[in-house]
């Protein structure tokens, strides 16, 4: 866990006229979008769940026994200059291959953030070898026989299964095969991110989060005493948000922290400050009253800890030209929004899974309980006027 040094001054919040619209907005947002949803049935997605489960902890496996032993040979650069290592497209395989093994009836339909084309050129070969002896293996290890050895063209398929373009009809799973590279290539957090959307709704998700403790990495929740770490967090819409161990099978509701008073709440932000403006992150909490330094980690491990109360709020802002992704918060949002959360836009509308791949966010994703949201959503709106004024 990287945390900044510098506290921040508490101020006092200026109650803005806004306030009913803040409430409105909120009572319009995906909370009340799962609650009124039609597929609230605690049975539903049941056997989703489990695959889902089954698939995450699988690929968590193939990134840790990699973490392990990363080699500068197993990390690559894609065409926007991101990273990308034979672990990314590991479980990116696996995945798509549990899913279609264990949900053998449904149309498959998986958008993803790999795809296999540098793979396919000359200059790729080597390390598509390494990948299919990498699922190979995993596979080999959990004992699951029922996939002959994988050629490397299963691989090349498997991958691209992850094709799709999502949408707002219909079931798409929706996988981020390694949230937060940097952080693991770092050696640092990471997550492998699957969920469901069921017209255009998150109706299911899965977070494996091989580095996180599973005791509370915020200021005063403890899970566990133990220095162990490897979190698995699922949700199904209208059923509760659960943690259990990577690898165990004893499940524990969570709930986000309920405060409303910023200054017993902590926040969490991108550990990369290329990722998110780590300046208007700051000027957002001093003008809120938050008194503890940013909780700085990778990847959607943040809506994992978030979702347990480690810390009560997220902001994320992107710089000017970035656009979201929906596999970068699909299933992070739900895991959130079921243990009590909420997750919106800088202006306050609620996140809109349905646009295909890209999510379309105005400024940024802030992310809280109920009783803080109306007054970060003011915060913001304060320091983005600032911002803008400045320019
Ligand atoms: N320029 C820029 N701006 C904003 N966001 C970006 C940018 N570049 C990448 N990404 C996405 O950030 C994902 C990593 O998540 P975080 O930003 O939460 O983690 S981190 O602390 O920055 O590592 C990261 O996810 P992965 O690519 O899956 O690692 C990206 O989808
Ligand atoms: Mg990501
Ligand atoms: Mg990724
Ligand atoms: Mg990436």
């Amino acid at each position: 866990m990287n945390t900044a040094t510098v506290w921040l001054r508490a101020r006092s919040i200026t109650i803005g006229s806004d306030w009913r619209v803040c409430e409105a907005r909120i009572r319009r947002s995906g909370r009340r979008c799962c609650s009124s949803s039609p597929f609230l049935s605690s049975m539903a997605y049941e056997k989703e769940l489990a695959a889902a489960k089954k698939a995450a902890a699988l690929a968590a496996r193939l990134c840790q026994k990699v973490q392990k032993a990363l080699l500068q040979s197993d990390v690559h650069s894609k065409s926007d200059k991101s990273p990308v290592t034979v672990a990314d497209y590991g479980s990116q395989a696996l995945v798509s291959l549990i899913l279609e093994r264990e949900l053998p009836s449904e149309t498959f339909s998986l958008v993803a953030e790999e795809d296999s084309g540098d793979l396919r050129k000359e200059s790729g070969q080597d390390t598509l070898k390494r990948i299919t002896e990498l699922v190979n293996d995993t596979l080999t290890g959990e004992g699951l026989n029922g996939f002959s050895s994988l050629t490397t063209n299963d691989v090349l398929k498997a991958i691209d299964n992850g094709k799709s373009d999502g949408g707002s009809v219909g079931r798409h799973w929706v996988l981020d095969p390694i949230d937060g590279t940097k952080g693991f290539v770092r050696g640092d957090q990471y997550a492998i991110a699957l969920a469901l959307l069921h017209d255009g709704k998150v109706v299911l998700g899965v977070l494996a989060c091989p580095n996180l403790p599973l005791a509370s990495i915020g200021s005063n929740q403890t899970h566990s005493s133990s220095n162990e770490v490897g979190c698995l967090f699922f949700a199904k819409v209208g059923d509760g948000s659960y943690m259990q161990a990577l690898g165990g099978s004893t499940q524990t509701r969570v709930h986000v922290c309920d405060t409303d008073n910023p200054e017993e709440a902590s926040f969490f932000e991108s550990f990369e400050a290329a990722h998110s403006s780590h300046d208007l992150s700051s000027s957002i909490a001093e003008k809120l009253g938050v008194k503890a330094p940013p909780v700085r980690i990778d990847s959607q491990a943040k809506y994992g800890a978030l979702s347990r109360g480690d810390g009560a709020i997220y902001l994320r802002f992107p710089h000017k030209g970035y656009r979201e992704k929906i596999w970068d918060h699909a299933a992070g949002s739900i895991v959130v929004t079921e243990a009590g959360g909420i997750c919106m836009d800088a202006a306050g509308n609620p996140l809109d899974f349905s646009k295909g791949k890209f999510l379309d966010v105005v400024s940024g994703i802030i992310v809280t309980n109920q009783k803080l949201m109306p007054s970060l959503l003011r915060a913001v709106k304060e320091a983005l006027n600032e911002k803008a004024s400045s320019l």
